[in-house]
């Protein structure tokens, strides 16, 4: 288990983290998101020791960090921002470098290479050197040094960064097989990268957690949540369904003419807008329930009232 509390880092005047409490479970797969520069990486770094918090505490079952750090480090692999280091070694001499610096020996350290050689496709490239590969084969590279000790806690920043949409969905169905028995914390500007692997949400901006909760909560705050959008083939009298019990509001989108209908609190609307479509005999193609758009409660959460912030 993961307990943090208070962990506040400052670079000169900046505060970049700023007084931050979480525990995080085994078994959580946390998708850690925020703007630019709102201190994920710093949290992360600090996480995996490589970053001295200026306050605030880190412990880790049992070990704290700063007084235990090794014995910390020993149970976490890292994925860091960007390339792997070492750029010109080739892949296999990165990885036993990497699996020898992690203490493995002889049949264990042959069975791990192995093992994460294959999990994440790297046979063909095995003796190319780290600087020649592409961008997606030097993510997987460092996946496969952060996994190499099977590590009981993965922190990966970015992790599926310049991957294709292929090499997207293998990741994301890795990071889920392996999550069973892990803590995992991904840090991601992807939105679906969350409803897609995690089980939590974290969301941070301007050095403070903004949301802890799971990623349905998540896509409750939307006020698309529940509502009910339609396209038509051809223009039709729809005043009708703005007036249906239940409906608060009728938004038409100016680019494609999609009718979204938004519940008031705690209606479901679905049942009468679609007697009303039968009833007036309305040209509807298409008609959905909206489970909550993650990029409009990202903006809600994270800018504030005078509209700074970005969007990820
Ligand atoms: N070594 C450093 N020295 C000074 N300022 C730093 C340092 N590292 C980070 N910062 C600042 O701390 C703030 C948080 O940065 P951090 O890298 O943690 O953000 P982030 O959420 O990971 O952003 P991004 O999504 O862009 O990677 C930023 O304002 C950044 O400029």
């Amino acid at each position: 288990m993961i307990a943090v509390k208070n962990l506040t880092r400052q670079f000169g005047h900046l505060t970049a983290v700023d007084a931050v409490s979480f525990d995080i479970h085994p078994g959580d797969v946390v998708g850690f998101l925020g703007p630019n520069g709102a201190g994920k990486s710093t949290t992360m770094k600090m996480l995996t020791g490589f970053l001295t918090p200026t306050s605030g505490s880190i412990v880790i079952d049992e070990h704290t960090i700063g007084d235990e750090s090794l014995a910390i480090k020993s149970k976490i692999g890292y994925l860091p921002e960007g390339a792997p280091a070492y750029g010109d070694m080739t892949v296999f001499q990165f990885l036993d470098f990497i699996a020898s610096a992690r203490k493995l020996k002889g049949a264990y350290k042959k069975e791990r290479l192995k093992a994460v050689i294959g999990d994440l496709s790297l046979e063909s490239v095995l003796n190319r050197h780290i600087d020649n590969l592409s961008k997606g084969f030097k993510r997987r590279v460092g996946l496969a040094q952060a996994l190499v000790h099977d590590p009981k806690i993965l922190i990966l920043d970015e992790p599926t960064d310049g991957l294709d949409p292929n090499q997207k969905h293998q990741v994301r169905n890795l990071i889920k097989a392996l999550a069973k028995d892990k803590i995992v914390i991904i840090s991601t500007h992807i939105l679906e990268e969350v409803t897609a692997v995690c089980n939590r949400v974290m969301v941070i901006a301007k050095g403070k957690i903004r949301f802890n909760g799971t990623p349905k909560a998540f896509q409750q705050q939307s006020r698309y949540y529940q509502a009910v959008t339609l396209s038509l083939s051809y223009a039709a009298d729809i005043s009708g369904l703005a007036e249906l019990d239940g409906v608060a509001e009728m938004e038409i989108d100016k680019a494609t003419g999609n009718v979204t209908l938004f519940p008031e609190p705690g209606h479901l609307i679905l049942n009468a807008v679609a007697e009303h479509i039968q009833l007036r005999r309305l040209p509807v193609d298409e008609l959905h329930v909206e489970t909550g758009r993650l990029d409009d409660v990202f903006r809600q959460i994270t800018c504030d009232e005078d509209g700074e912030g970005e969007a990820a």
